[in-house]
């Protein structure tokens, strides 16, 4: 039996990194997905076929007749934890630790690129491998485990990104529990930078300078959720569009400032952000962990400009739909 499944990108609109301590937050599904198929092996063993990461420490050396490869094997084996942990727990919760399985990873999600590259893999390994062993799972269940993956392996996730991947659509997020917000399209450019940030780096980095200096953060993270509590007014408003997207607009602005301050910006992307806000956008902000990445700019008709405007800033601009389909078993082959 062969499995494939696949699940969605984020982006996240308000509250990055204050969502880790229990602030709300607001994220979005969107259209770039990572496909994962499982099947059955007959050695035993798990074994992870991902056929778009880079792996780290890797030496070529190269004789007259004759190629070595020497590898950093605690630094291969860990750019693929999100994928060996996921296949572990399902593999706990159908009690069935004695087969081996090979799972297989392509994805259009950039990594390590505040998309929700690690949840959206965590996710459809879950999807695939917990269909393969015959457990039943819903939606919402497989989001729990991807958060449990995600704390496995970063040791801190507020498990947004897994239950956004899981579920899709545009959800309001706070301490585990989620609200679907009314779907709505939004006008949005992603911008990446094309460098990377590890979440699990940039949260640490968070919970340091916290701890450092609890007076002057916690009212940062403070003022994020209150940002957020705004901005979801705003969405279930019935004000008029063009009002609601101003006001969006502001309230990004801000939360890319205090994201600033956090100092989980990078020159690259703060130059992406401005570029935005110079052709037209009402605003725009980091998305996701930050470190480099990916921003978003809310663009109502000037979506063509903003991305011409990211692309001349050095940046690569992605014109993306919100998703409103989480996790999903594309293939099931007896
Ligand atoms: N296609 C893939 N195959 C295997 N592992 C992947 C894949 N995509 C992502 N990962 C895992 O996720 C890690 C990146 O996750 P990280 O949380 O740091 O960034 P992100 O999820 O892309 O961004 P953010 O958390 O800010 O949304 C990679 O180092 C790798 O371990
Ligand atoms: C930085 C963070 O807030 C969002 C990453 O997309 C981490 C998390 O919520 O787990
Ligand atoms: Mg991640």
């Amino acid at each position: 039996m062969r499995v494939l499944a696949s699940a969605p990108a984020k982006i996240i609109l308000f509250g990055e990194h204050s969502v880790v301590y229990g602030k709300p937050a607001i994220a979005a599904a969107i259209n770039l997905r990572t496909y994962v198929w499982a099947e059955f092996n007959e050695s035993g063993a798990i074994k992870i076929e991902a056929k778009d990461i880079r792996v780290p420490g890797l030496t070529v050396s190269f004789s007259e007749d004759e190629i070595y490869f020497e590898s950093d094997y605690g630094k291969a084996a860990e750019v693929l934890s999100y994928v060996r942990q996921a296949i572990e727990l399902v593999r706990e919760e159908a009690d069935k630790n004695g087969k081996g399985i090979t799972v297989s990873i392509t994805s259009q999600i950039p990594v390590g690129a505040g998309l929700g590259s690690s949840a959206a893999v965590a996710v459809a390994t879950i999807g695939a491998v917990s269909r393969l062993l015959g457990l039943e799972l819903t939606n919402e269940e497989i989001g729990k485990l991807g958060h449990r993956v995600e704390l496995l392996v970063q040791g801190a996730s507020s498990g947004i990104d897994p239950t956004v991947s899981a579920i899709g659509g545009f959800i309001h997020y706070e301490k585990g529990k989620f609200e679907h917000l009314p779907f709505m399209e939004l006008p949005i450019v992603v911008g990446y930078t094309g460098s990377s940030g590890s979440t699990k780096e940039l949260v640490a980095m968070v919970r340091r300078t916290r701890e450092e200096m609890p007076e002057i953060i916690e009212p940062i993270l403070l003022s994020m959720g209150k940002i957020v509590e705004r901005a979801r007014e705003i969405l279930l408003s019935d004000l008029d569009e063009k009002v609601r997207f101003e006001r969006l607009g502001r309230l990004m602005n801000i939360n890319h400032g205090l994201l600033d301050a956090l100092g989980v910006s990078t020159k690259k992307l703060s130059e992406l952000v401005y570029a935005a806000r110079t052709a037209g956008a009402l605003g725009a902000k980091i998305t996701g962990a930050g470190g480099g990445g990916c921003m978003y700019a809310l663009a109502p008709e000037k979506q063509s400009e903003v991305a011409t405007a990211i692309t001349i800033a050095g940046g690569t601009p992605m014109i993306t739909e919100i998703s409103r389909e989480g996790l999903r078993i594309e293939e099931v082959i007896p």
